[in-house]
């Protein structure tokens, strides 16, 4: 009998999970599944380590709540993996605020404390949390482990985790925090075993999914205070003149709720391309709209990976991960070409190919591709804090 824990990824367009065993010294993953919200009758799929379908479940949308997702999640892996002991329930938390900065048990009172953050990532916050709810209800003696976004940038020092604003704003935790962090701690790692000579180079990691953020590694990133800033991502769209803001409320009389949802979950891609936030729907079409908003999203990552570059004082390495990052080549393609006077050469073969290693021999910046896994990452730290918990139990 092994040891194993349930991990929930929440992002802002897909449930992602994955049941790992962690007795070996490595969480080995078990089964893997993902809820497709993208359907009117959203699909719960589950598939084995080896991508072989285990479980199929469609789901009527009116009874689309979590928490039944939730109790068919637990249901399947006590029928499929039951021989194993379900030791911990571990979570992505997009937002840890100024409090939490390392893995941590859910207690009533740091859920508490969690769902006050909600301000600052509301597409998220609350779809993060969720399940956490649904688990305790179903199964309240599983413990239940939250691992951070935020925590990967702690260290984040002035000038970068600055704002240009009065300063005691800083000392009350308005600064720039950062987000992916889960996958930018997975995909370093892998960097460096693939091309040890990375874990000292100046390197920017491109997180291009739904939600797309960059990141100069252990120096500065594009999310801020909230995953609105930086990159142009599926419905929100980067940084804009913070005067555009103050214009939507003093002339378009808008209320502070309707410049949220705006934010949030009208702009990006959807709303510049008013046909969709979805990438591959986009690179698909020939409207004209549609390809403006790929420019506009190519143009803007190649501007911030040179700002990027710029915090590091110079780049040696650039990597794509995340959905977009991992499968669109043309993406990859188009911000390498703006890149060129940077020394960026992408071969266009090992790009199609989408190999882990895209530059040529020419190139003055190594490319990678390197598929995220933020699961892995927090089975990691799970894992870690149950060895924690048993030698201060013993
Ligand atoms: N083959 C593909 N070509 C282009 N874009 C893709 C492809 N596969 C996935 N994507 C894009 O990746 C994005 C979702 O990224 P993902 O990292 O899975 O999202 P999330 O942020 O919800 O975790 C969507 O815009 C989707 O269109
Ligand atoms: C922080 C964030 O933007 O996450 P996601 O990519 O899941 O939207
Ligand atoms: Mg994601």
């Amino acid at each position: 009998m092994s040891d194993t824990v349930l991990v929930l990824n929440s992002g802002s367009s897909s449930i992602k999970f994955g049941l790992f065993d962690v007795s070996a010294a490595d969480p080995a993953l078990l089964c893997k599944g993902l809820l497709d919200e993208h359907e009117a009758k959203p699909r719960l799929v589950v598939k084995s380590a080896a991508g072989e379908d285990l479980f199929e479940k469609q789901r009527e949308a009116s009874d689309a709540d979590g928490g039944q997702l939730f109790a068919d999640v637990l249901a399947f892996v006590n029928a499929r993996f039951g021989e194993h002991r379900l030791r911990a329930i571990g979570h992505r938390i997009v937002h840890g605020g100024p409090d939490y900065f390392g893995p941590v048990e859910l207690t009533d009172d740091v859920y508490t404390k969690l769902e006050a953050l909600t301000p600052l990532a509301p597409l998220h916050q609350p779809r993060c949390l969720e399940p956490v709810r649904a688990i305790s209800a179903i199964r309240p003696d599983l413990t239940q482990i939250a691992c951070f976004d935020t925590a990967f940038h702690h260290d984040l020092a002035p000038p970068a985790r600055r704002f240009a604003i009065p300063r005691h704003y800083d000392e009350r935790g308005v600064r720039r925090y950062g987000f992916h962090g889960l996958s930018f701690e997975y995909v370093a790692g892998r960097l460096t075993e693939i091309a040890p000579e990375f874990g000292a180079k100046r390197t920017v990691i491109a997180h291009l999914g739904n939600g797309a953020s960059l990141c100069a590694l252990r120096v500065d990133t594009t999310m801020g205070l909230t995953p609105l800033d930086g990159l142009v991502m599926g419905t929100r769209g980067g940084t804009i003149d913070p005067g555009v803001l103050l214009y939507l409320q003093q002339h378009e009389r808008m209320s502070v709720e309707a410049v949220q949802h705006l934010l949030y979950h009208q702009s990006g891609l959807l709303g510049v391309s008013s046909i969709s936030s979805d990438m591959r729907t986009l690179l698909a079409s020939r409207e004209a709209a549609a390809r403006e908003a790929v420019d506009l999203f190519t143009f803007r990552a190649a501007q911030q990976i040179a700002v990027m570059a710029s915090s590091l004082g110079g780049l040696d390495g650039l990597v794509f991960t995340g959905g977009i990052g991992e499968h669109a080549g043309e993406i990859r393609a188009g911000i390498g070409e703006r890149l060129a006077w940077l020394g960026v050469r992408i071969d266009a073969a090992a790009n199609d190919a989408a190999r882990e290693r895209i530059s040529d021999g020419g190139s003055a910046i190594e490319v990678f591709v390197i598929p995220t896994n933020e699961e892995l990452a927090i089975a990691r730290h799970c894992a870690a804090v149950l060895r924690a918990m048993a030698s201060a139990s013993n």
